[in-house]
Order: C-alpha cells, then sequence, then structure tokens
C-alpha cells in the first residue's frame, strides 16, 4: 500500500537513482496497454483514449503505441500547448509525429466519443485536487454512459487514491491499472485493481533520497509558531552537547527553540549564542524536584528533545524516567536518555536515536549487514511502540511498520557531537512530519551536510561545521 505523497517521493527517488520518470512512463504506458489487449476481445476492437494535460495522460499516449493493430483513437482534452509536463508532451507528440489517430478536444460540447469497445480513462491520475472541473466532469458523465469497458490508469478520474472518495462526479471504471503498489482508497470500489510492476528499483523506497524532502514545504502566510517550537532539556556534566542539538533546531527551521538546563550549564551556553532562550533550573543536573515544572514547558512545546549531555546519573535518569511516563506529547531521546524508555509506560510519541551501543543497552539486537539490521530494529521498534533512528554507516530508521535506510554521511562524522546536531535536527522536523519522516529525513539531512562538508574540506569536521550545512542539506538544490 502506499500513498500519493509517498508516490511522489519515490518517484523522485528513483530518479536520482537514475531510472527518471519518463522510463517509469513508458512502462505505465505499457502495463495500461497489456490489460487493454486482455479486455479488448480481439484485435479490430474499437478503443477510445481520454487523456488529461498531465502525467496521467502521458501513461495514456504511451499506451497508444503498444496497441498497433487496435481501431484505437487517442483524444487530448486541451491544445497540445496545454500539456503540463515535458515528458507528457514529448509522448503526445511521438503520437503525432507517427501518425497515429490522435484528436485535440477544444469544445467538449461537441465531443462525441461513438461507440467503443472499451475506454481508457486517463484524464486526470493522483493530481486531481477537489472535484472534476469543466471539460472532466461532463466527459466523466459520458464515459460513465457507455457500453464501454473503462480501464482507468492508475486511478479512475475524479477519485481521490488515498481515500477512494470523491467531491463530484467520478469515472466509474471496471478495470483501474495501478502502478507500483496498491493505493489505499482502491480497495473501496467496484474496479477489478491490477497493479503494474513499472521498475522502480526498491531502494527507491528502502533507502532515502532527495525525494524524502519533498514533504518539506512552507507556506508563503505561515507564521511565527507554525514551524515549530522544541525545549531542548540537557546539559549537566556536559554544556556543548544542548547547544549543538538546540543551534540545529534552529537550523532546521523550527521557529523557538528553548533550553532547559542546569543554571551552571545555562550561564556557558548563553556565550556561545545569543539566538538560544534558556530556561534555567536549580542545581548541577536534572533531577526528579525538577519534573513537575518541566512539564508545563513541554506542554506549551511541540516537540521536546530530550537527553544531550545529562548524564546518566541515577536521579538524572529517575527523573527522565518519571517524565516520560506522565509527558503525552512528542519527544526525541537521545544519548543517556535512551536507557530508561523500555521500563517506562508512556503515552508520548517518541523517536528513539540510538548508536549501535546505546540500542544494545536498550535491550535491542544488531548485525553487521544491514539488510540483517533492518528486520532487528523494524521488530525491536515494534516491541517499543517507538519510533527508532539506529546510527551506523547506514542508518535504519523504523516505526515497527515501515522502516527505511540512510546512506548518507561518511567516516568523518564519527567526532563527538555529531549525534548532537541530528537529535535537534529530527526534533525540529517532528514538529511538522510524522515520526518516521522526521527520522528518515533528519538522518539523510544530517548525513547530507557531512557530505557537503567532507566534499568541501576532507575530514576533520567538527560538529558546528555540520550545523551550518543542515539548511542547505534540507532546503539546497533538490535533485526532483
Ligand atoms: N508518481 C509516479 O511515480 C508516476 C506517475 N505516473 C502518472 O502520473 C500521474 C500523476 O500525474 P500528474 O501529477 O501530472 O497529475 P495528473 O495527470 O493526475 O493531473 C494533473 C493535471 O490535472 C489538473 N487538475 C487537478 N485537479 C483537477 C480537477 N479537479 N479538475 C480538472 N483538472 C484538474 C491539474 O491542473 C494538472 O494539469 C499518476 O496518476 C500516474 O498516472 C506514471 O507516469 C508513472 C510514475
Ligand atoms: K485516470
Amino acid at each position: 500500500m502506499i500513498t500519493a505523497r509517498r508516490m511522489a517521493a519515490v518517484d523522485a527517488n528513483a530518479a536520482a537513482l537514475g531510472v527518471p520518470r519518463k522510463q517509469l512512463m513508458e512502462s505505465s504506458g505499457n502495463a495500461v496497454a497489456r490489460v487493454v489487449r486482455d479486455v479488448a476481445g480481439g484485435e479490430g476492437a474499437e478503443i477510445a483514449i481520454v487523456a488529461g494535460r498531465g502525467n496521467n495522460g502521458g501513461d495514456a499516449f504511451v499506451a497508444a503505441r503498444f496497441l498497433d493493430g487496435f481501431d484505437t483513437r487517442t483524444y487530448l482534452l486541451g491544445r497540445p500547448e496545454s500539456v503540463s509536463t515535458d515528458i507528457a508532451r514529448e509522448n503526445y507528440d511521438a503520437l503525432v509525429e507517427a501518425e497515429y489517430d490522435v484528436e485535440t478536444v477544444t469544445d467538449s460540447r461537441e465531443f462525441g466519443l461513438g461507440d467503443p469497445d472499451v475506454v481508457v480513462d486517463a484524464m486526470l491520475g493522483t493530481g486531481v485536487t477537489g472535484a472534476l472541473r469543466e471539460p472532466e466532469a461532463s466527459v466523466a458523465e459520458r464515459i460513465n454512459a457507455l457500453d464501454a469497458t473503462v480501464v482507468a490508469v492508475d486511478v479512475p478520474s475524479g477519485v481521490d487514491a488515498d481515500t477512494g472518495e470523491s467531491e463530484g462526479v467520478a469515472v466509474e471504471a471496471d478495470h483501474v491499472v495501478t502502478f507500483h503498489d496498491e493505493k489505499p482508497g482502491l480497495s473501496s470500489l467496484d474496479s477489478k485493481v491490477h497493479v503494474a510492476d513499472i521498475g522502480i528499483p526498491a531502494a527507491a523506497e528502502t533507502f532515502t533520497g532527495p525525494g524524502d524532502l519533498r514533504s518539506l514545504t512552507r507556506d508563503p502566510q505561515s507564521h511565527k509558531g507554525d514551524h515549530g517550537e522544541v525545549l531542548v532539556v540537557g546539559g549537566g556534566p556536559y554544556t556543548g552537547a544542548p547547544a549543538l542539538a538546540a543551534g540545529s533546531a534552529l537550523r532546521a527551521g523550527a521557529d523557538l527553540v528553548r533550553v532547559a538546563c542546569p543554571e551552571p550549564v545555562a550561564r556557558e551556553i548563553q556565550g556561545y549564542s545569543e539566538n538560544f532562550i534558556l530556561v534555567p533550573f536549580e542545581g548541577s543536573r536534572f533531577a526528579p524536584d525538577h519534573v513537575d515544572d518541566l512539564l508545563g514547558r513541554a506542554n506549551d512545546h511541540d516537540v521536546v528533545v530530550f537527553g544531550p549531555g545529562l548524564g546518566s546519573a541515577d536521579e538524572t535518569l529517575d527523573a527522565v524516567e518519571e517524565f516520560l511516563a506522565r509527558y503525552d506529547g512528542r519527544a526525541v531521546v537521545d544519548a543517556d536518555a535512551l536507557q530508561v524508555v523500555p521500563d517506562v509506560e508512556t503515552e508520548a510519541t517518541l523517536v528513539c536515536t540510538p548508536h549501535q551501543g546505546e540500542l544494545e543497552k536498550m535491550g535491542g539486537t544488531t548485525a553487521e549487514a544491514w539488510r540483517e539490521r533492518r528486520s532487528l530494529v523494524s521488530e525491536f521498534a515494534g516491541d517499543l511502540g517507538h519510533t527508532l533512528l539506529v546510527k551506523g554507516a547506514y542508518d535504519v530508521v523504523s516505526d515497527g511498520s515501515e522502516t527505511r535506510v540512510n546512506r548518507t554521511g561518511n567516516p568523518g562524522m564519527t567526532v563527538g557531537g555529531t549525534g548532537d546536531v541530528l537529535a535537534g535536527v529530527t526534533g525540529a522536523l517532528l514538529s511538522t512530519q510524522d515520526p518516521l519522516d522526521a527520522a528518515a529525513i533528519g538522518a539523510y539531512a544530517n548525513g547530507r551536510a557531512g557530505d557537503i562538508v567532507v566534499d568541501e574540506r576532507g575530514f576533520g569536521l567538527v560538529a558546528t561545521d555540520l550545523l551550518e550545512r543542515v539548511p542547505e542539506a534540507l532546503w539546497g538544490e533538490r535533485d526532483d
């Protein structure tokens, strides 16, 4: 099962792996033609292809080339100039150039579909928003009134592939040829669904890639706070760690970041940067006495990042445990705080970011080969009921049902502090993304930032170098 949003990400990842969308379109069109052949009842059957102006139409232009021998006519709803993507336009031009029977429909009132045996509905696919507009709406009604067998490309036009719902009229299809994987909304329809393998490499789904960054959008109308308020809880024996996590959360786009830390740590952090808002607590380390206050504060934030530099004193770990037991918001848990997670019953949504050693301390197991590690991490995440981001040369991210592997990053990143950067970035992302996406994008961007630094200067990077490259890693040139 794959949602339209994830499909778009996977498609961009495939392109980055060297399998561009035009190639996928060729496979899609071929798959549609195969189903049409099966249902048409022999060569000579009359086939009408009704294509819209997006890539859904593009798939159908390809299908027309695979239907030689049938009496096929292709209709484009609109002028050739209105075809909205280059690849759909190239496939349209190829039909015209090769003298296929193609008609443009500029006045749908005069559009007669005749009496075909099969209609291919390629008006709209996953690009639909809202109710069908004209001319698509009245053409859908006309298609539904025919006796023909209707084969829809990817999803019946007008239907939302994620929900199966339509806001107005939609095409009623006998068959749907959908691509790569089943779509959540199709099972509720009265159509026979054919899932076609279009040659998307499994790696486009398994590995994070530039497509994963597509869910990072910024609405021009956004206000302060829309992109997250993050509370970093850390510091005690270490002072750099919470500052790195806080700085990274800001670099990853959080609107406000506060650092809750012991007073002496706060004094030191204040000197690092004027961007931090500090909420000091008494004493030299986090302890059970601080939990009440901190819970109040945490509830005013979207995400808490727990752990950087907290240390592992018994009273600190007791305080973390008590906090998590009473907290029901979102949190990233890192470093020493990780070890209490398996023992605590919590309503909170956690993203845990252990390295392999910390994972073992939590009761998880690890393996050398990433494929094996992927299954182990997935199983352990399922048992924990939280999302895991297990750091390594290949990071493994899993919520127990979906698992992704991240390959960005390099051996220069074994230096101290890079984990704090990752925790901060993931914390900022968790305020706008679901936990699996936040962890996957966090791992991808953190590694990419490290790759940018090493490409420029070679090894010898320090954590603050990484932090400065986080914006570029998240929003820099995208390969989609
Ligand atoms: N994502 C992928 O990996 C692949 C996608 N492919 C095809 O690409 C399709 C998606 O293509 P697009 O993103 O170009 O989108 P569509 O072709 O589904 O539709 C886009 C067009 O529809 C218009 N539109 C949106 N809502 C409308 C409405 N309510 N009434 C009338 N017009 C409306 C838009 O203005 C735009 O011109 C998929 O359904 C599939 O058929 C395939 O080529 C293969 C791979
Ligand atoms: K369609």
